[in-house]
């Protein structure tokens, strides 16, 4: 399979853009819009998900009184992701690259029409050589239903933009293998398939950030499930992103891949990259679009199919398997056709998610009936 990275996304985190007090760092905003601008330029279509809003806000608003989390979040991303988007529109401009501001909540990725549209927008922006700069609309999103933070928004992102690699720079060098201050941790350079990297990872998370490394393990994981290549790197690291990108081509030229980074690169000058970063190797298993939409849509779903032992078994197997009435044990919840349904194993483990083909009471009427047709089709249905 040839692997080129012609489209990747890059999320750059809360701490990568905020000093320790508080205020926008700018150096490294400025650095960081450098690479980007080269990246652009050698012809790599480019996602920028950018955190920093809330950030940046809070050091140039003063509230007069003391203001709940929710107000607080509201005031300082509405007052700082103006300021963001307009150091950003600043910067690009003196690379004469274009820059559009892309906001938006997590029911926007809720149905696929919203979904699509969304899609098209980004997919305009990047066929008019406009980078699209995305967060999350805090100032109106509601709190039970916000992304977990960022690092899900930008697996979001990657995934329905189809790119082939998702770059999330963090305040750290990636992945440690034990707790990043002691100092005989290490950073983890690669993660297969199936690692479980549960005992390394600290409830910690750095302090402007919201989720934590926790998040950014599992969506690189789903992400990386999906084919994208997942990178967590640090952005306060200078060239960084270059440094990556040239260190991924080493690696595809290994392989006999192609990989176009920057007209210029003197060959002999891409020695192997000392630097520390994680990468998850992605699944080579190609995902479809729908299937990816369908992934990540597990925050949506409507209601749940229990299957019985057999169901399951055939499920894992590597034959392209639907879920059929004879299969179904229970029904919970009630759904529309074309809704989102959770999978639940024999022992009650959710195991991936399905569009429903018909809504819940045509599905009861059919439950545990032979010859009958499918309630998830295998086209509709993502097995984690
Ligand atoms: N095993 C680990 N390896 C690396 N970082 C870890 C680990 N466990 C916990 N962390 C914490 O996760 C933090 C990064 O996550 P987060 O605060 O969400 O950053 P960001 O704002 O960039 O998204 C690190 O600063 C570190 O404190
Ligand atoms: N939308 C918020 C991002 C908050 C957030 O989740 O940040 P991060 O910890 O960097 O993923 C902002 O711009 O402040």
């Amino acid at each position: 399979m040839g692997i080129d990275f012609n489209r990747i996304a890059i999320k750059i985190g809360s701490n990568v853009l905020t000093r320790r007090d508080g205020t926008l760092d700018i150096t490294r905003m400025s650095a960081l819009v450098d690479q980007i601008a080269e990246l652009h330029k050698a012809g790599i279509e480019i996602i920028l998900v950018s955190s920093g809003a809330v950030a940046s806000g809070r050091s140039e608003v003063c509230p007069a009184k003391k203001l709940d989390s929710v107000d607080q979040r509201q005031l300082f991303s509405a007052v700082g992701q103006a300021k963001l988007i307009n150091r950003y529109y600043e910067l690009f401009r003196e690379h004469g690259i274009s820059v559009g501001q892309v906001l938006t909540m997590k029911e926007n990725f809720s149905t696929r029409r919203h979904y699509l549209n969304q899609k098209n927008c980004m997919t305009v922006m990047l066929e008019n050589g406009v980078i699209p700069i995305v967060n999350e609309n805090d100032t109106i999103s509601v709190s039970e239903l916000m992304f977990t933070d960022n690092d899900e928004l930008s697996g979001l992102i990657a995934s329905m933009m189809d790119a082939q690699a998702l770059i999330i720079l963090s305040n750290i060098d990636g992945i440690y293998d034990g707790s990043p201050t002691d100092p005989g941790s290490r950073v983890i350079r690669e993660i297969g398939q199936d690692k479980d990297l549960s005992s390394y990872i600290q409830t910690s998370k750095s302090s402007f950030g919201r989720g934590g490394m926790l998040t950014k393990t599992n969506i690189a994981r789903k992400v990386a499930d999906e084919g994208i290549t997942v990178i967590i790197a640090n952005g306060k690291r200078d060239n960084i992103l270059v440094e990556i990108m040239k260190n991924e081509r080493l690696r595809m030229k290994d392989k006999g891949w192609d990989c176009p980074i920057t007209p210029d690169d003197n060959p002999s000058s891409l020695i192997p990259n000392p630097l520390n970063y994680t990468r998850f190797i992605p699944s080579p298993e190609p995902v479809s679009s729908i299937k990816k939409w369908i992934a990540h849509s597990e925050g949506f779903a409507k209601g749940e199919l229990h299957i019985n032992h057999r169901a399951t078994e055939l499920l894992f197997s590597d034959k392209a398997v639907s879920i059929l009435p004879v299969g179904i044990t229970d029904i919970i919840g009630e759904f529309e056709k074309d809704d989102i349904v959770r999978i639940i194993d024999f022992n009650g483990k959710p195991i991936g998610v399905g569009k429903a083909n018909c809504d819940s009471s045509q599905a009861r009427e059919t439950m545990g009936k032979h010859g009958k047709k499918s309630v998830v089709h295998y086209d509709y249905l993502y097995i984690e």
